[in-house]
């Protein structure tokens, strides 16, 4: 074993002793020395490199070797040792550790227990005082733990699944540098330029073009809804930018790939022989990049310049026409008036920014006297380019992103109809060059012919260190998501998503016809069987249709809609067996071009199955969740796919606002889900069912938020008013609370273990629920109510990201600017409320109204509580100021301070309070004393 390797696995992303650098070199090593090794000395690296060990990357360099492990590898029991390379397959499946998982599993079972044994408590002793408060909170218990079932039960199967790129390489990469692996096609969404920053998106676009992966095999598009010049022009600059970038990231290997994030890192390790070189380069291609933002920057006010009637005192102030910089017009938006205009509505464009590159490799020029960058050992080839902008006229309901999705799926089929589709927002950069083939090796493995996608986790960066508004979400991803890879997979979540093209035409995944043509779904109920045979019939299918039978398809001809060079690519995309998958058809000729155009027609999709039964699933707002529903519920399974360097990193919403607004649209989107015909509830043998259990999480949790406002206010409330849940704790409730409470923390330690992530995340993650539930949640829901009573589509509210390179002395300035929203009511009022509740039982233990302290500090630690929890909503309410936390306790200690002063001065309210706790509060008959304050249940 060469020396460093084995060494160099990392732990929960954390670089360890032996990795003789920074992550950057590490991977990007790995890189230049597969893709772009244009030497035969670097040939025979490569071959050097497929020798190292299992799960890591090997990466060459003039002085040691240097291994970096792709995952996030927490079990390290290194399975597969000693198995020769070709036995191997090219990703594994590691156990989490039976010390963190066995407990783990019996907990959730004591809880079960424990919770159970006490909402029979509850439901047998009542509270005569307040029946209603004792019927309705057991209604919110019952619920609190039902949910807490659905998210844990889940759970109860974590794994971690490893590429191997070693592997990969070794059956996909050729001698001669060419490759086997299958073609790649790369969506990227953009719908405004201003509020998703141009400058993101073309990083976006460059990291894509300088990834790692076969060039002729890679084809780049970007769907602009917006239909703006200004974004098809910072595209066209960042093609020219790319000559330059990418040649210099495959020599270099550098490490990410996104311009502006490698421009922002401290220092740029080197490890390679070309040190000297590698310096001035850096410098070159710097100044290019800056040169380049400074154009992308002065865009705008250029396009205007050209613009017609932007100068002329127009009515609103906008162009009547824009003009490309060629003189030709722009079909676009801001187009002639008289063609009904409307901002937004305009022709469907498909053009090529950079056309598909020779198969054979293409060496740069060297260095010369106007060109100092000398490329001639590097392959200078480009992935194709291509922008779209699907057709928008009054009238059609566009369907926002999943229609988007949707024009470039038959877009891109008639253009380059790779095998496999990568989705990614525009704020999205690939991070590691290795993350497509990092993906691809699940697409690749011997049992991969079911499966339907690979989602990668969503990376943030432009986050507070804080996490304030946990918009990292970790809990989520690298528990939830991981946990269902266990299952039958983790659910799409709309970004860093790596789709089998055939699964969006609403194919079934190949399995073994148990019940025969008359009950295909007998098949399901044979879970162990299922997957025998991958690829058996969806192989007989695509030849079939290959010859022209579209009887064949999976549903009539006719849902594909009316393109038939559309409908001929399908047999074309399935691509039966990977092994076999060899060069995809690339032809982006005239004709090519204009049936693109074609399938992007507005009406493009009227009586057709897109939308429904093919392609991104249409009605809800967030069309990711149910979109990768309908695959699963057909027996498809996903992979999720966890590496270091993390994969792709997105920008997060840029203040609390936009955080609350993100988390509406995906609440209500979850909701609407519920409320169609693909409720989980329902359907399908083939969901697993725990994988179902999960989908009623995911499509259920907003209804939380009617319990836990009710569970946020009545406590303190209690205080006040004198009436309480529980009228007499017994040793047992004490009991049965104690251990529900504990299992919790306990089982919250143990999955942030299994998980990678912190105590501290996992506390984030219950603050920010707190919030959105109070806010965001409840929002949702009166949302939904009103679409399903009044059958009103619900809007779109697309989320403002935090600008690319945006140099301010403080990078986190944004995530406190306070922009209201009604969204912001209720957290504030149960902010009041529970400071007024504790001020005011303090304000009766003084007044000696209550005698009971213990009693009080229950009920007062249980206002605690809340009030911890929307600390960080209150921090960033606070704005600016609100940066430190000293504001917002003097805020909390000045309402505290006076709402007991005032209750102990003012006659009225004393005698009130008084009078509600002798004779409203308990009533004359029951004869409980004022000062029995019990109940605490968090
Ligand atoms: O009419 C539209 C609206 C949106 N988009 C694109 O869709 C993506 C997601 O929109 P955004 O407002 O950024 O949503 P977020 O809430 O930030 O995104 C998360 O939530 C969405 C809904 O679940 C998923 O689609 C996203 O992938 C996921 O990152 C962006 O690239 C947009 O440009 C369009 O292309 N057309």
């Amino acid at each position: 074993m060469a020396p460093g390797v084995g060494d160099g696995r990392r732990n929960n992303g954390e670089v360890v002793p032996g990795c003789v650098c920074g992550f950057q070199v590490c991977a990007c090593a790995g890189a230049a020395a597969v893709a772009s090794a244009a030497s035969s000395a670097d040939m025979d690296k490569l071959a050097m490199a497929a020798t190292a060990t299992e799960g890591q990357i090997g990466a060459v360099n003039d002085e040691s070797w240097v291994a970096v492990d792709l995952s996030d590898d927490l079990s390290g029991d290194g399975a597969d040792a000693g198995v020769a390379l070709e036995d191997r397959p090219v990703f594994r499946t590691e156990k989490i550790k039976g010390i963190l998982l066995h407990p783990y599993r019996v907990l959730i079972f004591v809880r079960l227990i424990a919770f159970t044994l006490f909402v029979i408590w509850r439901i047998s002793h009542k509270n005569p005082d307040a029946m209603w408060l004792w019927v309705t909170s057991i209604a919110g218990e019952f619920w609190f733990g039902f949910s807490w079932l659905l998210d844990q039960l889940p759970k109860l199967n974590p794994i971690n699944r490893v590429p191997d790129l070693v592997v990969l390489r070794q059956r996909f990469d050729r001698a001669d540098g060419t490759s086997l692996l299958p073609g790649l096609d790369i969506f990227v969404t953009t719908a405004d330029p201003f509020k998703e920053p141009i400058l993101s998106t073309a990083n976006s676009i460059l990291s894509i073009l300088a990834a790692d992966y076969p060039v002729e095999k890679n084809t780049c598009y970007l769907s602009d809804d917006s239909g703006m010049l200004l974004t098809y022009e910072a595209m066209a600059e960042a093609a020219k930018f790319a000559t330059v970038w990418v040649p210099f990231c495959r020599k270099h290997g550098i490490e990410p790939r996104g311009p502006e994030s490698y421009f922002e890192l401290k220092s740029h390790p080197y490890m390679g022989r070309a040190q000297e070189d590698f310096v001035n380069d850096r410098r070159r291609v710097r100044k290019e990049y800056d040169e380049f933002k400074a154009r992308i920057n002065g865009l705008e006010h250029e396009i205007k310049q050209r613009s017609d009637g932007y100068n002329a005192n127009t009515k609103d102030g906008e162009p009547r026409a824009t003009w490309m910089s060629d003189g030709t017009q722009w079909q676009g938006t801001w187009v002639e008036p008289s063609e009904n205009h409307r901002k937004g509505d305009h022709a469907g464009i498909v053009l090529v920014l950079l056309n598909h590159p020779s198969h054979t490799r293409q060496l740069g020029p060297p260095a010369s006297a106007d060109n100092p960058l000398d490329f001639s050992l590097v392959d200078v080839r480009l992935p194709m380019l291509v922008y779209v902008s699907r057709e928008k006229r009054p009238g059609h309901n566009h369907q926002k992103k999943a229609g988007a999705m949707n024009a470039l799926t038959r877009a891109s089929a008639v253009l380059s109809n790779s095998p496999f589709i990568l989705n990614l927002d525009c704020d999205h950069y690939i991070n590691n060059s290795q993350a497509l083939r990092a993906g691809i090796c699940f697409m690749l493995g011997r049992d991969s012919d079911t499966v339907a996608f690979v989602q990668f986790p969503q990376r943030f960066e432009g986050v507070d260190p804080t996490d304030l508004y946990a918009n990292h979400n970790r809990i989520f991803f690298d528990g939830t998501l991981r946990a269902l890879d266990g299952m039958q997979g983790p659910i799409y979540v709309g970004t860093g998503c790596l789709f089998r093209r055939i699964t969006l035409y609403g194919f079934d995944p190949p399995r073994i016809n148990v019940g025969g043509t008359c009950f295909p779904a007998l098949g399901g109920l044979f879970a162990k069987q299922r997957y025998d045979k991958p690829g058996l019939e969806m192989t007989v299918k695509a030849a079939t249709v290959a010859k022209g039978k579209h009887g064949f398809l999976p549903m009539p001809k006719k849902s594909y809609g009316k393109s038939d060079a559309f409908v001929d690519t399908i047999p074309k995309a399935s691509h039966p067996s990977p092994y076999s998958a060899a060069e995809s058809a690339v032809h982006a000729d005239e004709a090519a071009i204009e049936e693109a155009v074609n399938v992007c027609a507005a009406a493009y999709e009227k009586k057709t199955g897109w939308g429904s039964s093919i392609g991104w699933v249409y009605g809800t707002v967030t069309e990711d969740v149910v979109t990768g529903y309908r695959m699963h519920i057909k027996g498809w399974r996903s992979r999720y796919c966890s590496i270091y360097p993390h994969a792709f990193i997105g920008t997060a919403p840029i203040n609390l606002t936009e955080r609350l607004y993100q988390v509406l649209r995906w609440s209500t989107g979850s909701l609407e889900i519920f409320f169609s015909k693909n409720n989980p509830l329902f359907g399908s043998t083939f969901l697993n069912p725990l994988q179902r259990v999960a989908y009623i999480n995911i499509t259920t949790y907003p209804f939380t938020a009617i319990f836990l406002i009710f569970y946020t206010t009545v406590p303190a409330l209690s205080f006040v008013t004198g009436h309480f849940i529980v009228q007499r704790p017994t040793t047992m409730f004490y009991v049965y609370l104690a251990i529900v409470l504990g299992t919790l923390l306990i089982l919250a330690v143990l999955e942030v273990k299994w998980a990678g992530v912190t105590v501290f995340e996992w506390f984030r993650n219950g603050q920010f629920w707190m919030t959105a539930s109070c806010s965001a949640y409840l929002a949702a829901v009166l949302q939904v109510l009103f679409k399903v009573v009044f059958r009103r589509d619900i809007s779109f509210k697309l989320t403002s990201k935090q600008p690319a390179g945006d140099e301010k002395k403080d990078p986190y300035a944004d995530l406190y600017v306070v922009r209201w929203t009604w969204l912001m009511v209720t957290p504030i009022i149960i902010i009041i409320v529970n400071i007024v509740g504790s001020a005011v039982a303090f304000a009766k233990v003084l007044d000696g109204e209550w005698t009971h302290w213990l009693k009080v500090a229950g009920g007062v630690f249980f206002n605690f509580w809340v009030l911890f929890h929307l600390y960080p909503f209150a921090k960033g309410l606070l704005g600016k100021h609100g940066k430190t936390p000293v504001v917002v306790l003097v805020w909390w200690a000045f309402t505290f301070v006076i709402t007991a002063v005032l209750y102990i001065n003012i006659p009225h309210f004393h005698a009130g309070g008084h009078h509600a706790a002798k004779h409203g509060a308990h009533g004359p008959h029951h004869g409980t004393k004022h000062d029995d304050i019990y109940y605490f249940w968090p």
